[in-house]
């Protein structure tokens, strides 16, 4: 997992503070002196350590008291806070041009993760913002990059234009561009070629496509892995050709989280978003402030809620809702219920974003859960329609029969049901003390909680 080693050490500094009522400037430097380790260790930029390092030192002894917080709190809080500011402070939106087509250059080295980039960020700005975009194949010297982006673009239903690998990369664009002109596309993408390394030649053929096209936005898409290589990628485009922007990838896998930290620290160019994974929804928009918070081990629970939103069907989340409060709640709305909390993702990753789940022991414990699911899910899926419906009907003999096909002991069978009734009464009991208190009802995640 991302930033594991940073958050450990970074949480483990804080906690040290966390609850004390009165902080001295030496604890303080102690503090600071832990944190300066924590970032280098991860990869962070080292100028930009020390000015992080001065800029909290700064604020967290010259602060004003808040009633609300301890003084442990509070320089948790600076942290946070200038954490955040590292990182870009606001969210980075994609930009929206007055004319369209918005036009956006996708650039990167080689297996940054650009072509893949490319196709999420369409199938992003479609899903999320009902656009129409035209995906541009133009890198035509690695010889799979156009099959690549086709291939991605079916498995998407999204356009992609190309002229195969016989015609200049600048003539693609500019007639891509027009294409889209024409059949009123509102945003191109150009996957771009990469190389190794940075080089010359290939330098200004995309200084080129950048004279021909005038593009709106010019993406670096950068590994995240690669620490402060990514760093300096980052600075040689920039200066040669001016980004708008960054999206970090492959933030999902085992980075120190030095590149997510510095790149907009060193280069100025915002991270927009931020690669979770391989497949071609899992990209998101980057929230400095969330990714701090992460960090900081206080969760991601905004980022959660509004994965939840987005994928969860409402109006089927407040028919089960009420179904729970009729306890009408049958074995079938399980099943309805466990997909819709499937669909939101890998349940680890949900659980990651979670206050205090991030640590290495929670982990473990998330593994065995997933298992566990899976297991639910068998012994539910090996009832008939009727004891779906009607869990009371499960004698002896349909339990064991139900163990069987599940590949189940009917220990197993027996716990789930009695947790499925314990569940039940809960549900009762709870939308009963809300609307006793006449509480409203949190929107869209009312229907997920499992019995386990
Ligand atoms: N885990 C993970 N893998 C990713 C992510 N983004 C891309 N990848 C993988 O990284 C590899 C390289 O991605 P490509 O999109 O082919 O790389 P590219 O930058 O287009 O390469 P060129 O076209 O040669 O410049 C592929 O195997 C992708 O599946 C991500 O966010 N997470």
């Amino acid at each position: 997992m991302a930033f594991e080693g940073l958050a450990e050490r970074l949480q483990g500094t804080l906690t040290k503070i966390r609850g004390k009522g009165k902080v001295s400037e030496q604890d303080i430097k102690e503090m600071m002196r832990e944190v300066r380790l924590a970032l280098l260790e991860a990869d962070v930029n080292f100028k930009v350590v020390k000015q992080f390092i001065a800029d909290v030192k700064e604020k967290a002894l010259g602060q004003e008291v808040m009633k609300s917080l301890t003084p442990g709190q509070q320089v948790i809080k600076v942290v946070n806070e200038e954490l955040t500011a590292l990182m870009g402070g606001e969210q980075s939106k994609i930009a929206v041009s007055q004319k369209p087509p918005t036009v956006i250059m996708m650039v990167g080295l080689q297996g940054a993760g650009k072509t893949t980039a490319s196709a999420k960020l369409a199938n992003h700005l479609r899903k999320k913002h009902n656009r129409t975009p035209l995906l541009v194949a133009a890198d035509i010297y690695r010889p799979a990059a156009i099959k690549q982006l086709e291939t991605l673009g079916k498995q998407i239903d999204m356009p992609v234009f190309s002229l195969g690998d016989q015609v200049s990369p600048v003539d693609i664009a500019k007639q891509a561009v027009e294409k889209a002109k024409a059949e009123h596309h509102d945003y191109v993408l150009i996957d771009t070629a990469g190389r190794l390394h940075v080089d010359q030649e290939l330098m200004e053929e995309l200084s080129q496509i950048k004279e021909t096209v005038q593009p709106d936005e010019i993406l670096l898409v950068v590994d995240a892995m690669t620490g402060q290589d990514a760093v300096n990628v980052a600075e040689t485009f920039n200066d040669q050709l001016g980004l708008t922007g960054a999206i970090l990838s492959k933030l999902d896998g085992d980075t120190r989280g030095g590149a997510a930290i510095s790149v907009k620290a060193v280069t100025n160019t915002p991270i927009k978003f931020a690669g979770m994974g391989e497949k071609i929804d899992q990209l998101e928009p980057f929230h400095p402030e969330r990714m701090a918070s992460r960090i900081l081990g206080m969760g991601d629970v905004l980022s959660l809620i509004e994965k939840a939103q987005t994928n969860v069907d409402e109006a089927k989340a407040r028919e089960l809702e009420k179904k729970m409060r009729t306890a009408d709640f049958t074995f079938d709305d399980f099943l309805e219920q466990l997909e819709q909390v499937r669909s939101m993702g890998p349940l680890e990753d949900l659980l990651g974003m979670m206050p205090g789940m991030n640590k290495a022991k929670g982990m473990k414990n998330l593994q065995v859960d997933e298992k566990q699911i899976g297991r639910v899910e068998a012994i539910v899926r090996s009832m008939t329609k009727k004891e779906k419906q009607d869990p009371t009907v499960l004698n002896g003999s349909r339990r064991r029969r139900i163990a069987k096909g599940s590949g189940t002991t009917i220990q197993d069978v027996n716990r789930l049901l009695k947790q499925f009734e314990d569940m039940k009464k809960m549900m009762k009991q709870m939308t009963g003390m809300q609307s006793g208190k006449g509480k409203k009802r949190g929107k869209g995640m009312g229907g997920f909680k499992l019995p386990f």
